[in-house]
C-alpha cells in the first residue's frame, strides 16, 4: 500500500551514522583525567550545560525528504569545552603551523590559538613553526605569548611565514618528537589537510602522545563538509571592487569589455559570489563549466549580442576555467608548482587576446575598449573582515578545547551554523565544487543571462 504522503507520521526517520574521531586514550593508557580549569575561570562561570559531552553530535545534512531519504544521516561529534582535559596544562608544549597559500584571517587564528590556550587553560609553552611544514625540520621555532600576538589579527598573511613544498614525513615527525611537541595546530588548505593525515598515522604508528588537529584555509573555499572557508567572505569583498571598477570602465566606454580574473583554481565560488553579490557581471566563467568562444551559443555570439544591447559588458573569469582552450608547450603540460599542483597557464591575459582578434577581426574599425583587471593577491593578502575574525576566533577556540580534551586526527570547522568535529581523513578528501545543477549556479545564469556552453 503506498504511504499517505500528506501524514508526515506514515514515514521514519533515517539511522544515524557518527563520524567518529580518534581519541589518545586509544593508543595511550592510562591517560590522565584531571577537570577542565575553565572551572575556575573568572569569565565563564561554567555551568552544568556549557560542556559538551562525546554524546553531543550535529547532523551533516538537515535538510531531507523523508519519503527519498534511506540512506543513514552522517553526524558529527559536536565541537566545544568538555568537563574532562587529557593534557596537565603545565606540560603542554602546542606548536602552531601554517601551510599552502595566504588567506585572510591566519593571523587571526595563530593569535586566537596563542591567547585561548593561555588565558583558558593556562599553558604556556606555545611556539609557532616557521615557514610551513619544513619548519618543522629546518628553522628555529619561535616561542609566542599573548603579548606577542596582541594585534596581529589586524595584519594579513601570516606572522609565522608559510610555504608550499617541503613535506618530508620522517623529518616531519621526528622534528616533533625531537622539539618536545605534544600539540599540534596546522593552518592550511587541502594539501595541508592530506599532510595532516599522514602527520596522524605516522604519530598512532610511533604511538606517541601527540594530539594533531587541522584549521581548514582556502581562499577558494575549495574543501567539502564545512559550510565555508574562514576568509572567504573577506576575499570575495576585495573581489567586488575589482568588479565593480571594471564595470565603471566598460560603462564609460563605447562598446566596453571589463575583463577581471579571480581567483580559483578548481573551484569557481569567488568568481560565482562576486557575480552574485555585485549585479553588474554579464558572464561568470568558472572551472567547473567549460566554456568555448566561437559559434552558435558561444562567448563571441553572446558578447556581439550583449554590446549591441547595453553597450558594455563585464566579463569575470576564474583562474582555473577554460584551461582547456588555451594552447600549451609540452613542458607546459607537465609544470608543477612545488606542492605537486598543475601549474595553471594565465587565462586573463589569453581572453583578453582571443576578444581583441576578435574584435579586429568581427568588426574592424568600430571603437573598442577593453580594460583587464587582476586583483590577483590583494584579495587574499588583507586581514580579515569582521565576520572573518570571528569565525577564526571560534575554530581556534574549538580546535584548542577538542585536543586539550585527548581528541586527535581531526578538524574543527563549521556544519550548518555549528561547531563541528569532523575526522581529518574526510576532510582531506572532501572535495567543494560549485554545483553547476544546483539553484545557485542557476542563479547566476538569470542573472546574467549568459549561454550555458553546452
Ligand atoms: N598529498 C600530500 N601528502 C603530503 N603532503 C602534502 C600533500 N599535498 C600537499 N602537501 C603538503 O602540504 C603543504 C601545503 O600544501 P599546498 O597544496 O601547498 O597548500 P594548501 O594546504 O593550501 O592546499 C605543503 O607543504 C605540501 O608539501
Ligand atoms: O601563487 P601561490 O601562492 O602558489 O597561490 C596561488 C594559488 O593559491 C590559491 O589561492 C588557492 O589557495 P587556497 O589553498 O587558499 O584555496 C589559488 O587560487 C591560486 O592558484
Ligand atoms: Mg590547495
Amino acid at each position: 500500500m503506498d504511504s499517505d504522503s500528506s501524514n508526515p507520521a506514515a514515514f521514519s526517520l533515517p539511522s544515524i551514522s557518527l563520524q567518529t574521531i580518534s581519541h589518545l586514550s586509544e593508543s595511550i593508557p592510562n591517560l590522565l583525567q584531571l577537570p577542565n580549569p575553565i572551572d575556575k575561570s573568572p569569565y565563564y562561570h561554567p555551568n552544568p550545560a556549557f560542556y559538551i559531552s562525546s554524546s553531543d553530535v550535529l547532523l551533516r545534512q538537515i535538510l531531507f525528504d523523508l519519503s527519498t531519504s534511506s540512506s543513514p544521516l552522517l553526524a558529527y561529534h559536536r565541537a566545544g569545552p568538555r568537563s574532562q582535559i587529557r593534557f596537565d596544562p603545565a606540560t603542554v608544549r602546542a606548536a602552531i603551523v601554517t601551510c599552502g597559500g595566504l588567506c585572510p584571517g591566519l593571523n587571526t587564528v595563530i593569535r586566537e590559538l596563542v591567547v585561548a590556550l593561555w588565558d583558558l587553560y593556562g599553558v604556556r609553552q606555545i611556539f609557532g613553526v616557521q615557514a610551513g611544514f619544513r619548519g618543522f625540520y629546518s628553522c628555529e621555532t619561535v616561542e609566542l605569548n599573548p603579548r606577542i600576538v596582541h594585534d596581529w589579527h589586524l595584519r594579513g598573511g601570516t606572522s609565522l611565514a608559510t610555504s608550499r613544498g617541503g613535506f618530508d614525513l620522517d623529518k616531519i615527525v621526528g622534528g616533533i618528537e625531537e622539539k618536545g611537541f605534544n600539540q599540534v595546530y596546522c593552518i592550511g588548505g587541502d594539501g595541508t589537510m592530506r599532510a595532516a593525515v599522514k602527520i596522524f598515522n605516522e604519530i598512532q604508528h610511533r604511538k606517541l602522545k601527540i594530539s594533531i588537529t587541522g584549521i581548514p584555509k582556502t581562499v577558494d573555499n575549495d574543501i567539502g563538509i564545512i559550510d565555508r572557508s574562514f576568509g572567504f567572505q573577506t576575499a570575495v569583498e576585495i573581489a567586488l571592487q575589482a568588479v565593480h571598477a571594471a564595470h565603471v570602465e566598460a560603462e564609460s566606454a563605447v562598446n566596453g569589455v571589463g575583463l577581471v580574473k579571480l581567483m580559483g583554481r578548481n573551484t569557481g565560488h569567488i568568481a560565482l559570489h562576486a557575480t552574485l553579490s555585485s549585479r553588474v557581471v554579464d558572464c561568470c566563467l568558472i572551472p567547473e563549466n567549460d566554456f568555448y568562444l566561437e559559434g552558435e551559443g558561444g562567448l563571441f555570439e553572446f558578447l556581439h549580442q550583449r554590446l549591441k544591447k547595453n553597450g558594455h559588458v563585464v566579463i569575470v573569469v576564474a583562474e582555473g576555467a577554460g584551461q582547456n582552450l588555451i594552447p600549451r608547450t609540452e613542458s607546459q603540460k607537465a609544470e608543477q608548482d612545488e606542492s605537486g599542483n598543475q601549474v595553471f597557464l594565465d587565462v586573463g591575459p589569453w581572453l583578453k587576446s582571443e576578444l581583441n582578434k576578435w574584435w579586429k577581426r568581427d568588426h574592424d574599425g568600430e571603437l573598442f575598449t577593453l580594460k583587464y583587471i587582476d586583483p590577483t593577491y590583494m584579495i587574499r593578502a588583507v586581514p580579515a573582515n569582521a565576520t572573518d575574525n570571528l569565525y577564526c576566533t571560534l575554530l581556534a577556540h574549538s580546535s584548542i578545547h577538542g585536543v586539550m580534551a585527548g581528541y586527535t586526527g581531526f578538524v574543527s570547522g563549521q556544519i550548518n551554523g555549528n561547531y563541528a568535529y569532523i575526522p581529518v581523513e574526510e576532510v582531506a578528501s572532501a572535495k567543494n565544487p560549485v554545483d553547476t545543477k544546483d539553484h545557485r549556479w542557476a542563479w547566476v545564469r538569470s542573472v546574467t543571462n549568459q549561454p550555458d556552453f553546452n
